[in-house]
């Protein structure tokens, strides 16, 4: 299936860059809501992914969302025990989640560290494999309506980092990742299979650091070397960038 290019779109520094995306993300769940009666948004850690959920807080447009309709997953998750402040679900709770009528049934948070399975991160990523199912209508996700992710300066998103092998495993939608080069060490992450499965792709950075992957992601390189360049949806592919994170681009 051909997926259309990728596109960018710059916004002035990182404030900017996170009212914006809230501004997206309301408008494309009312839309979603509108369409099909429910949506399935993959949230992501990192510091703009959280600073763009308190901007969809701080924003009056939130009450056009039917949140009881929206279901919340997360493409990474760090391996840790439930309420961890490093976990990106409890960031994403306290950024935003607390203040919305969610019904809990729709707020897919990863397992923890100290949950059902214990300290095995293995059984954990089968269980929320096994939760994506449950919700993909005869696939092994959910089509995601949006799936956000931030990317770190090395070009990895979610939990998959250049060079690992957790790179390589398609044989489920979620792999445990024991060894990752970012802290902590252990996580739970989507593979490509899953990442594919999105009508609509976010890429979100800003900062200078990010500068050189987000030009080698949108150049279209390796995903091996640059695994943010790999990931593409069907309807469209959105590189949401601060001026400092876009400055390595080339003028089109
Ligand atoms: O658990 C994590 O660390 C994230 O899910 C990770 O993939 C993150 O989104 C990027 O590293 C960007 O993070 P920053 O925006 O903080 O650089």
């Amino acid at each position: 299936m051909s997926r259309p290019a990728a596109r960018v779109v710059v916004a002035p520094d990182k404030e900017a860059l996170a009212v914006a995306v809230a501004a997206r993300l309301l408008t494309t769940l009312a839309d979603a809501i509108a369409e099909r009666g429910r949506a399935h948004v993959s949230l992501t850690g990192g510091s703009i992914g959280v600073a763009a959920l308190a901007a969809v807080a701080d924003s009056p447009a939130r009450s056009t969302v039917d949140w009881s309709r929206v279901h919340l997953w997360w493409s990474d998750e760090r391996f840790l025990p439930a309420g961890d402040p490093d976990r990106n679900a409890t960031q994403a709770r306290e950024a935003l989640l607390d203040a919305l009528p969610l019904d809990p049934a729709t707020v897919h948070e990863p397992p923890a560290s100290d949950g059902v399975d214990g300290d095995d991160p293995g059984a954990a990523a089968a269980r929320y494999a096994a939760e994506l199912a449950a919700q993909g209508e005869g696939a092994e996700t959910p089509e995601f309506d949006v799936l956000l992710l931030g990317m770190g300066p090395d070009g990895h998103v979610a939990s998959l980092f250049p060079g690992h092998e957790g790179l390589a495993r398609d044989e489920s939608s979620v792999v445990a990742i024991r060894d990752s080069p970012k802290p902590p060490p252990t996580r739970l992450s989507f593979t490509f299979g899953a990442l594919h499965r999105a009508r609509r792709v976010w890429l979100v950075a800003a900062g200078g650091e990010k500068a050189p992957a987000v030009a080698r992601g949108v150049g279209g390189d390796d995903p091996s070397s640059t695994p943010a360049a790999g990931v593409h949806g069907s309807l469209e592919t959105l590189w949401l960038l601060d001026a400092a994170a876009a400055a390595d681009l080339d003028e089109a």
